[in-house]
């Protein structure tokens, strides 16, 4: 019979000594704890993007105070807390007969970070659920329930990890949308990809044999280099010398739909922070790469200084900019990110249904204004990183329809994209899905989700 792990009751956040109030010392590895339970109470109550929350200057979480190690623990337990999120709920949900109590500020979030660090995470049981209970007897509204917080995570840790099934850490509006748009064999496989942490994928400027050999990786068919581990990406070799930059193998798609790209002019639309800017450029391109976000704008500069090309960045509206048309335009518009999921486990969490139609509202507008910026006889490439249609295929039919006559699709063929033939539809449009370039290793697994129409302007 396994035997439920041992446990110790932790000390408490106060302490009382010959009649004076102390602090206690925290308790090791308290601070990556706490700071995984604001990252992800930030995804949840305040649809607070992951990255953003860790990017951002006022940090509200304290995850700039953490050293590099500590930082880096606090982003996987909230990653992986989100990417299992469905399943913790419901782990949760059954040890509670009424419910979660009200006004218990982050309760949820703690039990689900605790839970995810036992089940999912090397972190032994006990430390999890003592530095959970360490958690909520830090928060002035969780501490209350520091008891709860003991005895539900004994409970789901003493049950062991459930497998996961498919859909169960999504939310159910999605999962219906994936099954309706490509069946439920397909959205099944989509879902079970999103459960592994996925690869690191590089696009390298040249020998991607030579990089996959000296990183450790092995070559993409298309000529990116894909890494089991990451680590920390600046540490690597090639980084400093700009020799590669990070971007998912899907992602490195759309760009090279250009095709031979020698002396030509281009616009990027929505460029930051700049993984297509730097392919166009790296291309061969004259470049001209415009953003709405002046600070994602100085990432894409910085970027693309690190990797010693140039373009020229430009801030301002996609939908109203006022530029020399170009050979080459392409339009990589903001979309509901669905497709990112694998890499973005807090996307699914953030979005709301509704979102897709607003989106697919701005993306029309904004192919509309793409179509001005193209040269007679040259190229718009439209591209999302969605897996909803209304962003991708109902999109582009959409476009065709009221540019009648003056836009034609340029069908993406297998024979330019090799290896990549599943994603290559009978439309002419490109669509990968999370399920695709399957793998033996399942780390190695695997792509985002991406749509790229081809469209020649007459
Ligand atoms: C999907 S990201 C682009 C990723 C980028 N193409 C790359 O490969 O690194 C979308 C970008 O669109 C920008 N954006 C959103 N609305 C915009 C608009 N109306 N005009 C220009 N840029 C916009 C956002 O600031 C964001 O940087």
């Amino acid at each position: 019979m396994t035997r439920p792990p041992a446990f110790r009751t932790p000390t408490p956040g106060r302490r009382s000594m010959g009649g004076t109030q102390r602090p206690a010392p925290e308790p090791v590895g308290f601070g990556p704890r706490r700071v995984a339970v604001r990252l992800v109470e930030g995804v949840l109550s305040r649809s607070r993007p992951l990255d953003g929350a860790l990017e951002a200057e006022h940090d509200p979480t304290g995850f700039r105070a953490l050293d590099e190690r500590d930082r880096a623990l606090a982003r996987a337990i909230a990653g992986s807390t989100l990417r299992r999120f469905g399943t913790l709920r419901s782990l949760i949900a059954a040890k509670l007969e009424k419910g979660l109590p009200k006004k218990a500020g982050p309760l949820e979030a703690i039990l689900a970070t605790g839970a995810a660090q036992a089940l999912f995470m090397d972190t032994p049981a006990h430390t999890a659920v003592d530095l959970a209970v360490a958690c909520a007897r830090a928060d002035p509204d969780a501490r209350h329930f520091s008891g709860l917080v003991n005895a539900v995570l004994r409970g789901i840790v003493a049950e062991g990890a459930p497998e996961p099934t498919p859909g169960a850490d999504l939310p159910a509006w999605l999962y219906s949308r994936w099954t309706r748009a490509y069946g439920a064999e397909t959205a099944a496989a989509i879902a079970l990809r999103l459960s592994v942490e996925p690869a690191l994928d590089l696009t390298v400027k040249s020998d991607p044999a030579g990089w996959a050999e000296t990183l450790g990786g092995v070559a993409l068919p298309t000529g990116g280099v894909r890494l089991a581990q990451g680590g920390r990406v600046a540490q690597l070799a090639g980084f400093d010398d700009g020799e590669w930059w990070v971007q998912d193998a899907a992602a490195a798609l759309p760009a090279r739909l250009f095709g031979d790209l020698q002396g030509k002019r281009a616009i990027d639309l929505c460029a930051a922070p700049g993984g297509k800017t730097a392919q166009l450029a790296a291309a061969g391109a004259e470049v001209v790469a415009v953003d709405k976000s002046a600070e994602r704008l100085r990432r894409l500069s910085d970027n693309l200084s690190r990797l010693k090309l140039s373009a020229e960045a430009q801030v301002g509206d996609a939908a109203g900019v006022s530029l020399e048309p170009a050979d080459a335009v392409l339009l990589d518009a903001p979309c509901s990110a669905t497709g990112t999921i694998r890499r973005h486990p807090d996307v699914a969490w953030m979005k709301r249904e509704s979102d897709i139609a607003t989106l697919a509202k701005l993306q029309a507008r904004l192919l509309d204004a793409a179509l001005r910026l193209v040269k007679p006889g040259g190229l718009l490439v439209y591209c999302t990183c969605s897996l909803e249609p209304e962003e991708g295929e109902h999109q582009i039919a959409a476009f065709l329809a009221r540019a009648a006559g003056r836009v034609a699709v340029e069908p993406v063929t297998e024979a330019e994209l090799p290896g990549y033939g599943e994603a290559v539809g009978s439309d002419g449009f490109l669509r990968t899905l999370p399920s695709h370039l399957a793998a033996d290793d399942p780390r190695l697994a695997g792509l985002d989700g991406f749509f790229a129409a081809r469209l020649r302007v007459g």
